[in-house]
């Protein structure tokens, strides 16, 4: 099984959770600056943590529809390695924020049906990276971070021309059945790593990376 699958633990809150991930081999950090998520952290927060986080290990904002004077404040007070945009934004607007802060960026897509596949080759064109998500059901208070898998199948077998994430209901449970069936290298997971919303379980962090890479735990 594969040692080179790369995880990003998203919506770190905390200084031992942060550790944990590190720990843990995660290669990516992630914080949280939307106002409606239990894993909100403000600029101020989010640059404690991240001065913790060794080189090698990126940090990661994501955001949602945030404009230029919030991430003005953002980059200037947090020291990040990447930006993920969670919201509607088009690929203009990724191109734009690409271009304003010099940062790669990573751009999240919500599937649900095949049809939501078909912005991807259009983000391909100005992204780093591509995040694919479960999109939100109707009436969600957030754009992800919902625990909500999509069908895999809509993406097995797919190869897109850059690096990507799989994202959304990802547990210690299933994350190993998630790569078998899409072909992910790299994995983005939050409320499974989670005890209650917003409260990360260090235990849980350790099982999903060793699920992740298939390691043994003997
Ligand atoms: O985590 C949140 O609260 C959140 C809020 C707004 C946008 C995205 C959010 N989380 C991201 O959603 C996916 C899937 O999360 P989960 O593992 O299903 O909880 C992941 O990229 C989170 O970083």
């Amino acid at each position: 099984m594969p040692q080179d699958i790369r995880v990003k633990i998203c919506g770190l809150t905390a200084a031992a959770d942060v550790s944990a991930a590190v720990e843990a081999g995660a290669a990516y950090v992630g914080f949280v600056f939307f106002e409606g998520s239990p894993r909100h952290v403000t600029p101020e927060r989010a640059r404690a943590l991240a001065l913790g986080v060794p080189a090698g290990v990126a940090k990661v904002a994501l955001t949602v529809d945030a404009d230029d004077t919030a991430l003005d404040v953002l980059t200037e007070t947090v020291p990040l390695d990447m930006l993920q945009l969670h919201g509607h934004e088009t690929p203009a607007r990724v191109a734009e924020i690409k271009a304003r802060y010099g940062l790669p960026v990573m751009k999240a897509i919500g599937i649900a049906e095949p049809a939501d596949l078909t912005p991807i080759d259009a983000y391909s064109q100005v992204a780093d990276q591509l995040l694919i998500d479960a999109k939100p059901p109707k009436g969600a208070s957030r754009p992800g971070g919902n625990a909500l898998a999509f069908d895999w199948g809509l993406i097995a077998g797919r190869d897109w021309s850059l690096p990507w994430l799989l994202a959304g209901g990802l547990t210690p449970g299933n994350v190993a059945e998630a790569i078998a069936r899409t072909g992910a290298r790299q994995l983005d997971v939050s409320s499974g790593v989670e005890r209650a919303p917003g409260v990360k379980d260090a235990a849980l962090i350790r099982a999903f990376i060793v699920n992740a890479r298939g390691l043994s735990t003997d």
